[in-house]
């Protein structure tokens, strides 16, 4: 099992009016190739945080002490070509100007070196992947003529395009409504088998991060509690806090959570 990336002793810290958060605190993660690894806490736990530090967006005024190194790749990641973000809100990734073909075949272009016709086919091969209807006219759409689950279709194409080898999904299904939150999670899951990529899963939801992922990381205060494969996770939680969060859920939601864990294996 090698790890993709692995994170060790990662402190970050921003500014906020003139005072340190300290947002992420001597974090230690291994994220091992073909996995895929769901980030769970609630708000402000800074689940964002670790997923921008691994892709190296993070603003340029925050503090990073630690390391974060690249042992699966060999070298350091290339911004959109190794790694793909999809945020929660697809309208902030999409530029709202541009068709979305364009949008789709100038990542191809730009990492792939592919000329613009190639680059027009891959986006025409991507937007069928993503299972949006008709293709061809859809090169041509806007995002505002798209549904918020087919701009989320979008954007997943897009972050895919360059053949990424990680996959960083934040919240990216939680500003849609059920079934289509589950839609998209099904999409990811596939996506993620049929390109072997690794998946970074952010969620405050630990029934959809069970649901898809093979292990599950606990943050809380910046700090990361608890880790393990999801079955265990579910079934035995080490921390009061994980234990809480599962609560959380089943006061929620009757639906069994061990069941919806089973289905994820
Ligand atoms: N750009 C920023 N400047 C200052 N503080 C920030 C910034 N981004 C995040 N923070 C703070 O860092 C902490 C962690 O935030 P982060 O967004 O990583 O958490 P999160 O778990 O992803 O939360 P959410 O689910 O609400 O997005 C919070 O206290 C937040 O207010």
């Amino acid at each position: 099992m090698t790890a993709l990336t692995s994170i060790r002793d990662l402190t970050v810290t921003y500014r906020r009016d003139g005072t340190a958060v300290a947002a992420l605190k001597n974090i230690g993660l291994d994220v091992v190739t073909g996995e895929r690894l769901a980030v769970i806490g609630e708000s402000g736990s800074g689940k964002s945080t670790l997923a921008l530090a691994i892709a190296g967006l993070l603003p340029a005024a925050s503090r990073i002490d630690g390391r974060i190194e690249w042992p699966g790749l060999g070298r350091a990641p290339l911004g959109g070509r190794d790694i793909g973000f999809v945020f929660q809100d697809p309208s902030a990734s999409l530029d709202p100007v541009m068709p979305i073909g364009k949008q789709i075949a100038e990542v191809a272009r730009t990492h792939l070196g592919l000329t613009w016709p190639q680059a027009y086919a891959k986006a025409k091969n991507l937007l069928e992947r993503v299972r949006l209807p008709d293709p061809d006219s859809a090169l041509l759409a806007f995002p505002h003529q798209l549904s918020g689950g087919q701009k989320q279709r979008v954007a997943i194409a897009a972050a895919i395009a360059a053949g990424p080898k990680l996959l960083i999904a934040d919240e990216a299904t939680s500003a849609l409504d059920t079934i289509v939150q589950a839609e998209i999670v099904a999409l990811i899951r596939r996506l993620v088998a049929e390109d072997g990529m690794t998946l970074l899963f952010i969620s405050h939801d630990i029934a959809l991060a069970a649901e898809l992922a093979e292990r599950i990381a606990v943050f809380r205060h910046g700090q990361l509690v608890e880790l393990g494969a999801t079955a265990r996770i579910v079934d035995a939680p080490a921390q009061p806090y994980t234990r809480a969060l599962l609560d959380a859920h089943i006061g929620l939601d009757a639906e069994p959570l061990l069941n919806r864990s089973g289905l994820a294996t």
